[in-house]
């Protein structure tokens, strides 16, 4: 089965957040997302609440509840106690734990495992306590991969920018594609599912999805809402399952 595809809405609340208005409206994409057929709607919180806000995670959990009660909803964000009691709060399927601190622009590395797993182990051991899915931030490295199954979680994230940024790069890519392939295998062997996620689109995903045809889901937000300027969130959609080898 190819990997599913949870779209990121952050970048629609980033838009939505330049006004004190409610459009574009985060829920409404999602729903238009969801109807289109991707699998599942992805948040990052953070703690300025610059992009999604705390108040939107009630409504996309009813969304998907009251309307798409087969997609899955995975909250994204670094383990502090609000993170926690907000995803105990609201229920989703999965958690991502990221290592972000609050002044980043954007997530741009995974865990140190090695230095971390003192950190993570309790966290997740609470989050699979109370019934989630965890999964990981990642990077392209195959050596922090027992160590982060060690931790008690279910998934890893590889953290896909490096390959992103390589998109005028097709010798880059190959380089780092061969990197996430190697990270990807070690996890899969240690029983481990893999996601993947940040800077992924519509021309960069097939090559992603040859290179490691196991990937579980891929969570997009930044590129797909660009499309959806051009294509229409329907339109984005298809776009990007046929990308994915749906
Ligand atoms: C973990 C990851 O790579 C994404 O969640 C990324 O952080 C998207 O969030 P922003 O769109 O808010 O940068
Ligand atoms: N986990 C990655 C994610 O949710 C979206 O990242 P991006 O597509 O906005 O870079």
């Amino acid at each position: 089965m190819p990997a599913k595809l949870s779209v990121n809405v952050n970048a629609i609340a980033m838009l939505r957040n330049r006004r004190d208005l409610p459009w574009p409206s985060v829920t409404g994409l999602g729903r238009l997302a969801l109807a289109a057929g991707a699998h599942g709607l992805t948040v990052h919180p953070r703690p300025d609440q610059r992009h999604i806000r705390f108040s939107d995670v009630p409504e996309l959990r009813a969304l998907i509840d009251d309307e798409f009660p087969k997609a899955e909803f995975n909250i994204e964000g670094y383990p502090s106690e609000d993170f926690l009691q907000l995803v105990e709060k609201h229920q989703p399927e999965q958690v991502t734990l990221v290592p972000d601190d609050p002044s980043q622009a954007t997530s741009d590395h995974g865990w140190d495992f090695a230095a971390q797993a003192g950190l993570l182990k309790p966290v997740v051991a609470r989050l699979k306590k109370g019934g989630f899915r965890v999964s990981l931030f990642a990077d392209a490295d195959p050596s922090g991969v027992n160590t982060a199954r060690d931790t008690g979680a279910d998934r890893i994230e590889l953290f896909t920018g490096p390959y992103g940024a390589c998109h005028d790069d097709p010798a880059g890519a190959e380089k780092q594609l061969e990197m996430l392939g190697k990270t990807a295998d070690a996890a899969i062997a240690a029983g481990l599912a893999v996601n993947a996620g940040h800077d992924l689109v519509v021309d960069n995903l097939p090559l992603l999805m040859r290179g490691i045809p196991k990937l579980a889901e891929v969570s997009i937000g930044h590129g797909l809402t660009a499309d959806a300027l051009e294509y229409g969130m329907t339109g984005t959609i298809k776009r990007y399952l046929k990308a994915c080898g749906w």
